[in-house]
């Protein structure tokens, strides 16, 4: 018999993120554990509910309604609406079941990406990440007018050292009219030369206009990723079925579960970037081991290190957990 509990939390972004969404400045989420004997596993629920996962409350009614006792079949049946539940039962399960042995592919290190602030700030944020060890970047875009953050893009892609990469997210707030002109800014400088590297505009439209994107992939030599198209298991193949062989944004805790997206992964090679949704190293750690079996192309991971309140997160963790 598995014992099951669990613990909600709340952390703080220090600075808040500035997305298209507006600002987030507090993470909520669940730690669940499952006892069995003598062994313990830890999952994490961290949903993003304007991802389009279930919310932290939904979350939780869905823990408050389980018996304390939980076994396999319950784990393994958790309904299609609970991404993010589906993802910590599932990753505590292996772990209480898996600890210490190697039951994948070995873990390959992976590079990371870093999350540069919005804005101009963007530029006078890089040069400590890349000492830091990042070449791989992501600038949110859509959140300030569309001529101001073209003047600061054309900057910071000139200014970039030769090999690094740069990833321009969009979070679906841009119209056709400026993903045309992100896309047709992003070619010219790519065929002129510049000192980065432009990897791929992600999510520049609406989950709704798939086919915009599509024709915006086939148009434009800069690729394109999806990320909020294809938030969970269900919406990956459906886009998948509907032709998208460009790159897949996985962010594995709110995709659901995790031995479904494996199988998915594994069938279809699709070409894929992993990435946080900003979770502890609870959900983190079981996201990274995804991310290590599956990513095939070795793009880099959107796990770079992100700066809260409460600064250790092991003894943040600890406390939480012998706290109530
Ligand atoms: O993907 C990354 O590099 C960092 C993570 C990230 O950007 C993100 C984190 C939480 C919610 C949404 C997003 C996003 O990609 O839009
Ligand atoms: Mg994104």
């Amino acid at each position: 018999m598995t014992q099951f509990n669990f613990r909600p939390y709340r952390r703080r972004f220090q600075p808040p993120l500035q997305t298209n969404h507006g600002v987030w400045d507090v993470r909520d989420g669940i730690i669940i554990r499952l006892t069995s004997d003598s062994n313990v596993g830890y999952g994490e629920i961290a949903p993003i509910s304007w991802f389009g996962s279930e919310t932290v409350e939904q979350a939780l009614d869905f823990c408050r309604q389980l018996p304390k006792e939980v076994s396999e079949e319950i784990i393994f049946s958790i309904p299609d609406r609970f991404p993010a539940c589906q993802f910590g039962f599932e990753s505590a399960w292996e772990d209480i079941n898996c600890r210490g042995v190697q039951m994948y592919a070995p873990i390959i290190p992976l590079a990371y990406s870093a999350l540069l602030p919005a804005g101009k700030a963007a530029l006078s944020t890089w040069q400590s990440l890349a000492k830091d060890g990042y070449s791989t970047f992501k600038w949110k875009i859509g959140v300030d007018p569309i001529a101001e953050e073209l003047a600061i893009f054309h900057h910071l892609i000139e200014v970039l050292p030769e090999g690094v990469k740069l990833r321009l997210d969009a979070n679906g707030g841009l119209s056709y009219e400026e993903a045309n002109l992100w896309l047709y800014n992003c070619d010219n400088i790519m065929a002129a030369g510049a000192g980065g590297e432009i990897e791929y505009i992600e999510q520049p439209l609406a989950v709704k206009n798939l086919t915009e994107m599509q024709e915006l992939s086939d148009y434009y030599a800069t690729a394109i990723a999806l990320d909020e198209s294809v938030a969970n298991l269900t919406q990956l193949e459906a886009c998948y079925q509907r032709g998208w062989r460009g790159i897949f944004t996985i962010k594995p805790s709110i995709a659901g579960s995790p031995s479904r997206l494996r199988k998915f992964c594994q069938e279809r090679k699709i070409d894929a970037v992993f990435s946080s949704v900003f979770e502890t190293i609870v959900g983190r750690q079981a996201a990274l081991k995804l991310a290590a079996e599956l990513s095939i192309n070795r793009r880099a991971v959107g796990f770079g290190v992100h700066h809260w309140l409460e600064e250790n997160e092991q003894t943040w963790l600890e406390q939480l957990w012998q706290a109530c």
